[in-house]
């Protein structure tokens, strides 16, 4: 009788403690599952730094179903990719090409850059042979030369053509085929939201990246749920550019000079003292016209916005200074000061790349509590080994503070 009674409850038990085990172990893989969300405004480099994932030595992308798919597809972009990036190409160097001529546009210029400026849409449609004709006839016009000479950090100079037009003798041909690093380079922007899912050392991690002009927008807000990690991405190359969406304004600088590069490997000090420091900036930059908003000013106000929105309050803040080899060149015919004012009251006559980036920082942690933490990196996202290394870097922050169980996934 006792027995009989005994069975049904050592059988609920042993129910119970499956159940049990069941959840801790669902916990424990929905605690390896991290949902990282890129966003910025457009041009930032989002896109950019989903490329170089694919060449990531450490990790293996998952598709839809969540089998893994060939690893060699991610050394690198399939060929479809590669033919398609034939194209974007030839239209970045076009629409280059189209800004340029619409600024040097004057009555006695000749009937190829009136092309150029008023109807490049012809362009794209013609015979190949005849548009790369089209393309290698202007490039060697003298004036489009001294226009990169002297103006290349003009606002209307798209940041890829800074790539490009050094490799036009091997871009403008007939048998092109784009290298990685090509790909890695054109401008196409993102429509839409985009999501890759990679298993990184013993996490899986589905990183969506979304479009930054102002009518893609709207669409972020339904991503918001459940994101562990917000990876803000800022140009610093655009503190003397206006949107995208408003006219540009002119600038000029006084010719370029050459100088190298280095590539740079830096995590900001500013990491480690968080907002305790005293902001500096009250930011704004001085803009020519009403109606236009400098570009780097509208980074910082939608970091804002997302930063007090709701639904993130507990995702960790991962803000990516990006672009900061174009941040050198501009540096090196630019002073910031002429764009942002108070530049000067808070440090004068130093126009480097580690001060101006620091001033830019600071422009983001205005306003923030003590205790809301962002870790700011300083990238150049068309490098791999650049951002393999920042990824890791802010990885190791996510991956504690998730399995700390601080965030909402
Ligand atoms: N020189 C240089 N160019 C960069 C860097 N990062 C990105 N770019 C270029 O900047 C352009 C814009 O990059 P994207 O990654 O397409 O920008 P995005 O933020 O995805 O833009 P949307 O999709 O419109 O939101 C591309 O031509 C990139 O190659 C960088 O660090 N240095
Ligand atoms: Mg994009």
């Amino acid at each position: 009788m006792g027995l009989a009674s005994c069975k049904p409850e050592r059988d609920a038990e042993r129910q119970n403690r499956q159940i049990e085990s069941q959840i801790r172990m669902e916990n424990q893989a929905n605690k390896r599952k991290v949902k990282m969300l890129l966003l910025g405004i457009s041009d930032s480099g989002k896109s950019t730094i989903v490329k170089q994932m694919r060449f990531f030595k450490n990790s293996r992308l998952v598709d839809k179903q969540n089998t893994y798919c060939r690893v060699n597809y991610l050394d690198g972009f399939n060929e479809t990719e590669v033919v398609n990036a034939i194209f974007v190409i030839r239209n970045n160097i076009i629409d280059a090409f189209k800004n340029i001529s619409n600024i040097i546009l004057h009555s006695d210029i000749n009937s190829v850059i009136k092309l150029f400026a008023h109807e490049s849409g012809k362009i794209e449609m013609m015979q190949e042979v005849d548009e790369l004709k089209i393309i290698n006839t202007v490039r060697d016009y003298t004036c489009i030369k001294e226009f990169f000479e002297r103006f290349s950090c003009h606002p209307a100079v798209p940041d890829h053509i800074h790539y490009f037009f050094p490799n036009l003798d091997r871009i403008a041909v007939a048998n092109y085929i784009p290298t990685p690093e090509d790909i890695i380079h054109m401008r196409q922007t993102t429509l839409g939201v985009h999501e890759i899912s990679f298993d990184y050392t013993k996490h899986t991690i589905r990183l969506i990246d979304v479009g930054g002009q102002k009518t893609e927008r709207r669409k972020w807000i339904h991503f918001f749920e459940g994101v562990t990690a917000v990876m803000f991405t800022c140009s610093l190359a655009s503190f003397n550019q206006t949107t995208e969406e408003e006219p540009k304004s002119f600038v000029e600088g006084n010719g370029l000079r050459k100088q190298s590069i280095p590539a740079v490997l830096w995590e900001s000090s500013l990491n480690k003292v968080q907002n305790r420091i005293m902001v500096r900036s009250s930011g704004k930059a001085r803009v020519e016209k009403p109606g236009m908003i400098n570009r780097l000013d509208e980074a910082v106000e939608l970091f804002r916005s997302i930063r007090e929105n709701h639904f993130l309050r507990t995702s960790t803040f991962m803000l990516f200074l990006n672009k900061v080899d174009l941040l050198a060149k501009k540096l090196s015919i630019i002073r910031f000061s002429e764009y942002f004012p108070d530049y000067k009251k808070w440090i004068n006559g130093d126009n480097s790349v580690a001060s101006v980036a620091e001033f830019i920082e600071s422009m983001f942690r205005e306003g923030l509590e003590p205790d809301q933490k962002i870790y700011a990196h300083l990238i150049q996202a068309t490098v791999t080994t650049n951002v393999e290394f920042t990824f890791a870097l802010c990885c190791d922050v996510i991956f504690e503070r998730n399995l700390e169980g601080t965030t909402l996934e």
